[in-house]
């Protein structure tokens, strides 16, 4: 049994953490469902785009040698020799002073060089031939759109890795990924433990609370990009949970728990752990709110005990579970994107250990600007719906004041940090 607790620095226990990084694994999917996902492979380009000189503009296409003396006073007149829409070649020549009607999207004909604005034109005409003439003249290279000025055949276009968002999915449609290799999702699994647990929808009775973590954490799974299994709430009771929790471990490739982490008569994971042969790897962190965080592995297996207290719980996730799903999918950044902002608020409470306040961040005239999003205890569960942050607030002092400059980690932010995020626990004044 457990029984000393020792806590030990964030950092620390994030590094154990990721020393069980996942092996990536790789499946294929159609591109429709692509979205969302982190690409497996570099893309890179296998031609130009556009893959030929095209018509941006809806004109007429000419040889602008033949524009030369066109101008107002004197316009000069082009003989229509053929019509090209898009998706179609003109297949023909051009002589001297012909033009080929030409639509956005379509091929530049042979021999022109230059593409007239409908707007631009005149057209008439005589003798059942159309004719269509111009006031002023064009330089080669008017309106062309060139092979290769998006995109050059060769250029690596989407490193392996990357979150696959609308852009890319347009990159991989032009570039023939009609199946996209991505990164399999890691099975993440639920249990929240706790006699007083109602679900949801169940009505309150005394004594009872309604389990919000375990739909908070499958949120925040998916908000990692991971997908979740939710196995249910059990009550305090020793063997159920070990049952429970052995079960669970078949199914998924990391198990997360809610509550029975502290010290109380019914706080079994410690019990579960042992009975099941699991490595502890921490289970206490200086930090606040989540000290109580839990970390065992088996088999390769990572086995989070979060906390029961919502904003712990919420915390704990964060900081430790999201990187490993995040690792994943090939991701180098796999943390919390680490920024620095202003302190818009006192915060007064003396610190033991680095807080983690759940906070608002947003930019003022072109500054970072962070606010704690309300009531600051771990059971709190108010503070979260407005949270797209946490305000690091490093251990050992008694208090903050407004204005200060301090670390603030993005929740929303895909684009993460590298390990380690320097050390946010050192105290911002020496
Ligand atoms: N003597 C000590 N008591 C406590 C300590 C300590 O060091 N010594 N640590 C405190 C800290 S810090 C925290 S955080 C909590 C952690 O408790 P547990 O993680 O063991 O969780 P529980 O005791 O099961 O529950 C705590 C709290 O959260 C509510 N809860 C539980 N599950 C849910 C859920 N699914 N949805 C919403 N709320 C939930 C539960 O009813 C309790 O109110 O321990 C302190 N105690
Ligand atoms: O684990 Mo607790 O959150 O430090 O209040």
């Amino acid at each position: 049994m457990l029984e000393k607790r020792k806590p030990i620095a964030v950092g620390e226990a994030v590094q154990r953490v990721m020393e069980f990084a996942f092996q990536e694994k790789i499946e294929v999917v159609s591109l429709q469902q692509a979205h969302g996902r982190f690409l497996a492979e570099d893309v890179a380009a296998d031609q130009d785009v556009p893959a030929f000189d095209r018509s941006p503009y809806d004109g007429y296409a000419i040889r602008s040698v033949d524009s030369q003396e066109a101008s107002s006073d004197n316009p000069v007149a082009f003989k229509v020799v053929g019509e090209i829409g898009a998706g179609y070649v003109f297949e023909g020549e051009i002589g001297d002073r012909e033009a080929v009607r030409i639509m956005t999207g379509a091929p530049i004909p042979n021999g022109c060089d230059a593409v007239v604005m409908l707007e631009l034109t005149h057209t008439f005409e005589e003798d059942n031939q159309r004719y269509m003439s111009i006031k002023r003249s064009f330089e080669a290279g008017t309106n062309i759109s060139y092979k290769g000025e998006d995109v050059q055949k060769g250029a690596i276009l989407i490193e392996k890795g990357q979150y696959i968002n609308p852009g890319v999915v347009a990159l991989l449609a032009t570039f023939g990924y009609g199946q996209v290799p991505v990164f399999r999702k890691p099975i993440v699994g639920v249990i929240a433990t706790g006699s007083e647990l109602l679900e949801p929808s169940d009505s309150l009775q005394p004594g009872k609370i309604r389990n919000s973590n375990a739909y908070m954490t499958i949120a925040q799974i998916e908000r990692a990009g991971a997908t979740f299994k939710y196995f249910g709430k059990f009550s305090d009771d020793l063997n159920l949970c070990i049952q429970a929790v052995e079960k669970a471990l078949q199914e998924v490739d990391i198990l997360i728990t809610t509550g029975g982490v502290s010290v109380g008569d019914y706080d079994y994971l410690p019990a579960i752990y042992e009975a099941i042969d699991a490595q502890v790897l921490f289970n206490k962190v200086a930090m606040r709110p989540g000290s109580v965080t839990t970390v065992a592995a088996r088999d390769g297996q990572l086995l989070f005990g979060l906390s029961g207290n919502p904003s712990a719980c919420y915390v704990g996730f964060e900081l430790f579970t999201r990187p490993i799903i995040r690792t994943a999918f090939g991701n180098k950044q796999p943390h919390l994107r680490r920024e620095q902002a202003v302190l818009n608020a006192d915060f007064k409470k003396p610190n033991p250990f680095t807080r983690f306040v759940r906070a608002n961040a947003s930019y003022e005239n072109g500054q970072l600007v962070a606010v704690p999003s309300g009531f600051d205890k771990s059971s709190a569960v108010s503070s979260l719906a407005e949270a797209n942050s946490f305000i690091v607030l490093p251990g050992g002092s008694r208090g903050y004041e407004k204005g200060m400059q301090v670390v603030v980690l993005l929740l929303e932010d895909l684009q993460g940090s590298e390990w380690p995020w320097g050390n946010i626990e050192k105290s911002y004044k020496s």
